[in-house]
């Protein structure tokens, strides 16, 4: 009895000591708190609809050294009476006086004083088809029991990622479709706050009603109404459990069990001994090959994967670099690899991907995996995230970001001095390295980690790298491609009503293929000029298609253009299912849907673009996926990744809104057409008119666009940001160090194109004094070969001396605050006159504080309407 007891108090005391004052908590942000990136990823988040947040800084939450202790206590002091943990011990003391229930009851006591939320989580479903799975999931918790105890509790305990919650929800979702009686006889909303441990025998749970009479009192206060169903809850459940027998598992589920953590102990033993013998799966258990076979259908592995993941380089975990053709396969290999080092060299994983809406996708994809196998599949994407991540003592985590995310990511990890958690960090779509400020963030984030820990591994792999060379010298990474694609993919050019292969041995780079037979009538020449019509009943219903549009209105127009044309019959195509997507994107919005969707989605059409919420995005998604929706007409945004392949992809114009097409840009589009598995051949078409056929051609046929470094010439965004960062993270502090970290960069590596005329030295010292006179940094020390000088020492060569700079207030907070630099100093200046005496008399004065100066600085306003508003 003491032991469990003993165990919670102990837990208690622990929480009390560490728990920061309420003052800590209202003050202002501090260390990882206040993320640099997060307002760029605002950006791509509203680009991709799953975020519509509008603000000029962006508060994230208090740093602190988390470690699963005070997590299982998180946000519960603030509700439950101070008697509550005495009460606690009492219940124990009643329910509990038989020594063979004591542990599961502890167990459940404990989840019990978790969040609703938490038990929410934990509560994976009480239908009766699911059984099996709970069953498995508490024999696991069973069986890890003693680490727990000893440990911490932690992973029984420990917030469960809301994804790996989403994955059980959706199975319980799948399982509600399937109809059955019994399951539809149960009341879903009560349910859904049981646990666990509640899957107990009927008989059990309906228990203790006198003392839930007795001990409960009504008072008026909804508060206390909510402690005193807690409390209540609290005791039932103990009570259920304390008499409840324990359950009969499965003898084959425990075997399995066993079985699983046994393969998993052997292939620790195989990968720490760098032996040949890899096992029955790339080092890793026989389950998770049999789990690609049940989720994924992949039941072997293509030649090149196999290849790759046998490199010398990948097996000794030197950092790599890959690159295939779209739907290579490439995610395959990096799953793998991240599979080993959160089972076999239990390591954390990062990976980072470009788009919110790519995260959320893999996130779905692996949550499955993480279940299964036991580890915890965590979001870092929009407004989801922990910084730093909870410590985790049993179970590892694979962190899903997005750039931005994952950079805040990686500088909690080393300002907690956590960094050497990270296992892996594997990079989808590395080209991305050269682009803007995006770019920038990525390459900060591994020139971070370069930096800062030697056992952490990246992989950065993409379909379109062409200076591989430069990125290896900065990841100093090996390197593997393959022309490899298990779908041929036909490139063709659609000039007026002809279409002509893309031949890179013909003269012109393109050979005549065909004419297009549909006729057309003068008033629908009129309505469809490029004959797209006629391209896409080519292809649909039967198989799918996708529209590439310049812009997001091109997206609608097009979409309803197609409808007004296409043949009546297209309506009967799997109607019902239409018309469940309508309703269900109307229960979405409250009844009400988009005109232009209402329209077109009973032809099977719909628009795919930015202006979607994520909620919205997905149902369509997974219409398309599953053919109920047979087009989609989209922006470029679609190209990145997001898996939804076509037998044909029509490009509308070689344009990206005004902006003529860019090689990879060209490639990641037509790279959607072919399905693997599904379609023997993809197609692509670009329609192009005769003014833009010259750049078309050299379109086709030059290489891929090199990728360059913009650390230097995002200024504010780049190297200010990062010099800011590496002092106030304690990364580099003097002046050589952040000259060596420097070096280390892939502007380091592509200094001399890049950047002639200045020096590497030069350009750290100008940043620097830069950065000093702006107020935002301070020189502290002065260190010569002499020793110690003076901070205000004044010196006649940078070189001679050897700076040790500290971060000013406005340094960390203008870095903890994501501002932008550029005008860091004004906003400061602004507030502190806001300070001084704030006008009320109108609205004008706050308007003008808090509308963000980028966005301030696109529009032009009318001066007089303000004049003559105040
Ligand atoms: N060995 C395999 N056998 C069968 N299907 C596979 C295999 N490997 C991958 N696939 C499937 O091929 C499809 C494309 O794979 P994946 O998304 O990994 O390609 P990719 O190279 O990352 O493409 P992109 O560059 O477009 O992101 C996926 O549906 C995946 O499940």
């Amino acid at each position: 009895m003491d032991e469990g007891g003993s165990r919670i108090r102990r837990r208690v005391s622990v929480r009390k000591r560490t728990r920061p004052s309420l003052g800590s908590i209202f003050a202002a942000p501090t260390a990882a708190e206040l993320k640099p990136g997060d307002e760029k990823e605002e950006q791509e988040e509203k680009e991709m609809g799953a975020g519509r947040r509008r603000r000029k800084t962006v508060g994230v939450q208090p740093v602190e050294s988390y470690d699963s202790e005070e997590d299982m206590f998180d946000d519960y002091d603030s509700f439950a009476e101070n008697s509550f943990l005495a009460q606690l011990d009492d219940l124990e003391q009643k329910y509990m006086q038989l020594p063979e229930r004591r542990e599961h009851a502890t167990d459940v006591a404990t989840e019990d004083l978790c969040s609703d939320s938490i038990k929410h989580k934990l509560s994976v479903t009480t239908l009766d088809n699911f059984t099996e799975l709970k069953t498995d999931v508490h024999t696991k918790n069973q069986s890890e029991y003693e680490d727990v105890s000893t440990e911490s509790g932690a992973d029984l305990l420990c917030d469960v990622p809301s994804s790996q919650v989403l994955y059980f929800e959706n199975l319980q979702n799948s399982l509600n479709d399937l109809g059955d009686q019994s399951t539809k006889e149960r009341d879903w909303n009560s349910s859904s706050h049981k646990t666990v441990n509640e899957e107990l025998p009927r008989s059990s749970i309906e228990q203790p009603q006198q003392i839930d009479e007795s001990s409960s009192t009504v008072k008026t206060s909804s508060d206390v109404n909510r402690k005193k169903s807690l409390k209540d809850h609290l005791k039932s459940t103990m009570t259920g459990n304390a008499k409840a027998q324990t359950p009969i598992f499965s003898r084959t589920k425990q075997l399995k069990e066993t079985l699983l953590s046994e393969e998993i102990n052997v292939a620790k033993k195989t990968i720490e001994s760098l032996s040949d013998d890899l096992g029955p799966f790339y080092s890793l258990p026989s389950k998770v090959r049999d789990l690609y076979v049940q989720f994924k259908g992949i039941e072997k592995l293509y030649e090149w994967q196999h290849t790759c993941l046998t490199l010398n380089s990948v097996q000794e975990r030197k950092n790599l670099i890959y690159s295939l053709p779209t739907s290579g396969g490439k995610t395959l290999v990096a799953e793998i690899l991240m599979l080993q080092e959160l089972l076999c060299r239990r390591k954390d994983v990062l990976m980072i991907l470009p788009y919110v809406a790519i995260v959320q996708e893999k996130i779905s994809g692996l949550s499955s995996f993480g279940v299964e196998l036991g580890f915890f599949v965590e979001e870092y994407a929009g407004s989801k995230g922990r910084f730093p991540p909870i410590k985790r003592r049993e179970k590892k985590s694979l962190y899903i970001a997005t750039i931005e995310k994952g950079h805040s990511l990686v500088n909690s990890l080393i300002e907690t001095g956590r960094i050497g958690s990270l296992g892996l960090v594997v990079v989808d779509e590395l080209h991305m390295i050269g682009e803007g400020s995006r770019g920038a963030i990525l390459e900060m984030t591994l020139a971070k980690i370069l930096y800062t820990s030697k056992t952490t591994q990246i992989i950065g792999m993409s379909a379109t790298l062409s200076n591989v060379e430069d990125l290896q010298e900065f990841l100093q990474a090996e390197y593997y491609t393959s022309q490899f694609r298990p779908v041929e993919l036909k490139e063709y050019l659609k000039i007026n009503d002809a279409i002509y292969e893309v031949d890179s041995k013909a003269e012109n780079g393109m050979t005549f293929s065909r004419v297009l037979g549909y006729k057309y009538s003068d008033t629908l020449k009129k309505m469809d000029p490029d004959h797209l019509v006629a391209l896409v009943t080519e292809v649909i219903p039967n198989y799918s298609c996708l529209v590439f549009c310049p812009t997001k209105k091109n997206c609608e127009n097009v979409a309803e253009m197609i409808c007004k044309i296409l043949s009546k019959d297209c309506l009967k195509h799997r109607e019902k299912e239409k018309q469940e997507v309508i309703q269900n994107l109307k229960n979405l919005s409250g009844g009400s849907l988009c005109p232009v969707l209402k329209r077109t989605i009973p032809f099977g059409v719909a628009y795919h673009h930015s202006g979607l919420t994520s909620e919205e995005r997905k149902l369509l998604e997974e219409a398309y996926s599953t053919g109920v929706l047979c087009l989609f007409t989209c922006t470029s945004t679609l190209a990145a990744g997001v898996n939804l392949p076509a037998r044909r992809v029509i490009l509308r114009a070689p344009y990206v809104a005004k902006e003529f097409l860019k090689r990879n840009q060209y490639k990641q589009m037509i790279g959607r057409a072919g399905r693997a598995g599904i379609d023997s051949t993809g197609e692509s078409i670009l329609i192009l008119q005769e003014k833009d056929k010259q750049k078309v051609l050299e379109l086709i046929s030059r290489p891929l666009e090199n990728c360059y470094s913009h650390l230097v010439q995002e200024f504010t965004k780049g190297i200010q940001t990062l010099f800011l960062s590496l002092i106030g993270l304690k990364i580099a502090t003097n002046l050589d160090d952040i000259y060596h970290f420097m070096s280390g960069t892939f502007f380091g590596v592509q200094q001399k194109i890049l950047l002639k005329e200045k020096t590497l030295w030069d350009i750290t010292v100008d940043s620097l004094r830069y950065l000093t006179e702006k107020g935002l940094l301070q020189k502290d020390t002065i260190l010569t070969e002499k020793g110690l000088l003076q901070k205000d020492t004044i010196c006649k060569s940078e070189e001679e001396f050897q700076y040790s700079f500290q971060i000013t207030n406005l340094g960390r907070a203008s870095f903890k605050g994501t501002i932008d630099l550029a005008y860091c100093d004004v906003l400061y200046r602004d507030l502190k006159k806001g300070l001084e005496g704030l006008v009320l008399e109108s609205l004008l004065h706050l308007i003008y504080l808090t509308t963000p100066y980028d966005m301030a600085s696109q529009c032009d306003p009318d001066w007089m309407i303000y004049f003559r508003q105040i």
